[in-house]
């Protein structure tokens, strides 16, 4: 039978209930310091030695008693023996009986063999360090219930400890379900797919202080999974099941666990994420966690990451957070808490944002997400000029050296970043794909940094107040046809051949309006059919969802598809003048004149060199 009915409980009281219906049992181990960087201690760790062990100087110098040179002065200086009355010493070195006191070597004169001169007095124990110094036998060193660091691992051991004890680390059983799953590495067939989440999943547990045991493959059968959650409840603290916790006729983690154990909830009040399972198996937590890759991690997050707190008896940490204004607007639906993914940067010392796309299985999306917009389950969203408190997935500082540019993609962009980051100052590149009007918009109400425009039509839409503009020629791009094999398309009329499938560019851009042109009023059935990352456009086309786009050579020639030629076009950045002369615009600078730039733009089947001028200048 299918569980097609979801709860709706919001996140933490979903995992209050979860948390108080099992207990840890706790265990500690004992680790070599180098092993144990960290790592928890479980018990209050004391001095066993002291360091240093013996009075030792602290300066390269004679040692010598303090009471012969007490009268010592410039006027009356005192002369000393070796060995009689000092001995040469270096920093670290045992202060030797009856020596009290060293005098840096600077202070010390040698009047011939074996002599010294001294014009000063030196206190008892001046420049040596006492036994203990550093720390001495007995003495506190860590707490218990502390987080190893570095510079503990070296106290320990100036302390004469060599073994600490530990928490052991919760082992945390990862079990990816999927009989269409093949492990990473395996050559596949059609209807088979990548198993990622586990690998992913263990990243999380380390990082969060666990022990990932990743457990293999379960295929969808009832009993392999029965089988599998059963051996990972003897062996491991926490068990993660991944996928099958939806509504599939094959969706059988919920159900094997009410018959394991007790299922305190199936559906969370969240999405993407809803359908999450909490149950505990023979004193265990188990939880199923949903397959797309978003929902899964936000999943983890939710309700792994507090247990492993739980376990160290540590609070949870809490997110950086940061306030932006919206650039586009955020629409939800009512009833259940929405996470999105969100884009931002800092135009202008102000920070903005927009909203990444939406799919629970766009894994890129989280690889791209700056931070995460949380809307309460009462609310429809906010609209675009909002203010809003974002959680952070990176540094401040990291979006402050972001250029944010809008307007359309070319593979050259990815290009661009790429050098960019591989700058010492580490500036990194992302885009938003708009069309050129709404790019030169966005620029205008400083959202952007920058807009890439195909062609010359743009000059047209820049708004009237603009500020003054910088246009750099980065290439002359060729756009064609991408096409499946056996697909014939010349001119914009074949689009409308009957039964051929296209998916055109974004709304806006000029690519689009230059086809639009040429149609002259008929257009194909899908023509509102447009995907904004040429990527994904062409790999549909590619797998036959799509007989044809419109785009770049090099994309075509890096998938493999065929293409036709249409047009060559220029393909430039349009900057504020401000930008342009700021360090993120003159770091492009020096990237675009490089050889590197050169190369990549040959090697992507552009040509042309990079040129830039002054196409705006405020008040004309
Ligand atoms: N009729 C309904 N269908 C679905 C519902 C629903 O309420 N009613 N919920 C949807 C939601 S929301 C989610 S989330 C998914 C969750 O489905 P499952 O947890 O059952 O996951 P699967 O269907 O097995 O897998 C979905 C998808 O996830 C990817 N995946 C799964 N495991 C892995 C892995 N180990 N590594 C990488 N990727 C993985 C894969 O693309 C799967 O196709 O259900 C909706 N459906
Ligand atoms: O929970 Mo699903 O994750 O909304 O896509």
């Amino acid at each position: 039978m299918r569980n097609t009915r979801l709860d709706d409980v919001p996140i933490q009281e979903a995992l209050d209930q979860w948390s108080q219906s099992f207990t840890f049992r706790r265990e500690t181990e004992t680790l070599p310091i180098a092993q144990a960087r960290g790592r928890m201690t479980a018990e209050p760790v004391r001095a066993q030695a002291s360091t240093p062990p013996y009075p030792a100087a602290a300066m390269d110098g004679i040692a010598l008693r303090a009471e012969a040179v007490s009268d010592a002065s410039p006027s009356s200086p005192v002369q000393l023996r070796e060995g009689r009355d000092f001995t040469y010493i270096n920093t670290g070195d045992p202060l030797p009986r009856p020596w009290d006191t060293v005098i840096m070597i600077e202070k010390v004169t040698e009047i011939a063999e074996g002599w010294v001169e001294v014009t000063e007095p030196s206190p008892p124990w001046k420049h040596v360090r006492q036994p203990g110094e550093d720390v001495a036998q007995g003495e506190l060193v860590l707490p218990d219930g502390h987080r190893v660091r570095p510079v503990d691992m070296g106290a320990l051991l100036a302390a004469g400890v060599e073994r600490v004890a530990v928490l052991r680390r919760p082992r945390v059983a990862i079990l990816p379900t999927g009989s269409e799953m093949v492990p990473p590495g395996t050559p596949m067939q059609r209807g088979q797919l990548r198993e990622f989440n586990g690998t992913a999943f263990a990243g999380y547990l380390e990082e969060w202080g666990a022990e990932p045991v990743y457990r293999g493959i379960v295929p969808d059968r009832r009993k392999a999974i029965r089988h599998a959650i059963s051996e990972a409840v003897n062996s491991c603290d926490i068990v993660v099941v991944n996928a099958g916790s939806s509504a599939g006729s094959q969706d059988y983690t919920p159900q094997v666990l009410r018959e394991m154990g007790e299922v305190l909830l199936h559906g969370v009040a969240a999405r993407p994420g809803r359908p999450v399972v909490l149950a505990v198996v023979r004193g265990t937590p188990v939880v199923g966690i949903p397959g797309y890759p978003v929902s899964a991690y936000l999943s983890l997050d939710w309700f792994v990451r507090p247990l492993i707190d739980q376990w160290y008896g540590q609070e949870s940490e809490v997110s950086p957070t940061l306030s932006a204004r919206l650039i586009r607007e955020v629409r939800t639906k009512t009833g259940a808490e929405d996470f999105v993914r969100m884009q931002v940067a800092c135009v202008d010392g102000q920070y903005v944002a927009a909203p990444l796309p939406r799919g629970a299985g766009v894994t890129l999306s989280m690889v791209r997400a700056d931070g995460w917009l949380r809307v309460p389950p009462s609310s429809t969203g906010y609209p675009a000029g909002e203010r809003v408190e974002l959680e952070l997935a990176r540094s401040p500082q990291e979006v402050e050296k972001t250029l944010f540019l809008t307007g359309t993609d070319d593979p050259l962009l990815e290009e661009l970043g790429a050098l960019m980051a591989r700058q010492p100052k580490g500036w990194s590149l992302a885009q938003m794909v708009t069309g050129e009007r709404d790019g030169l918009n966005m620029l205008q109400q400083r959202e952007c940094h920058g807009v890439a425009v195909d062609g010359e039509g743009w000059s047209e839409v820049v708004p009237s107040d603009s500020p003054s503009l910088i246009q750099i020629h980065l290439a002359e791009r060729e756009i064609g046809w991408i096409t499946a094999p056996g697909i014939q398309v010349r001119q914009a009329d074949d689009l409308l051949q009957p039964g051929l499938t296209f998916i055109n560019r974004p709304a806006g851009t000029e690519t689009r309006r230059r086809l639009e042109r040429a149609l002259a009023g008929s257009y194909p059935s899908d023509w509102e059919r447009s995907i904004p990352s040429l990527w994904k456009a062409a790999a549909a086309v590619g797998e036959r969802t799509a007989d044809v786009t419109i785009g770049p050579r090099s994309v075509a020639q890096e998938l493999g598809l065929d293409w036709m030629p249409l047009w060559r076009e220029p393909f430039s950045l349009i900057l504020p003048e401000e930008v342009f002369k700021s360090p993120a615009g003159q770091a492009l600078l020096k990237i675009l004149r490089s050889e590197a730039f050169t190369h990549r733009v040959a090697a992507l089947g552009g040509s042309g060199s990079v040129s830039w001028k002054v196409i705006r200048q405020k008040g004309r």
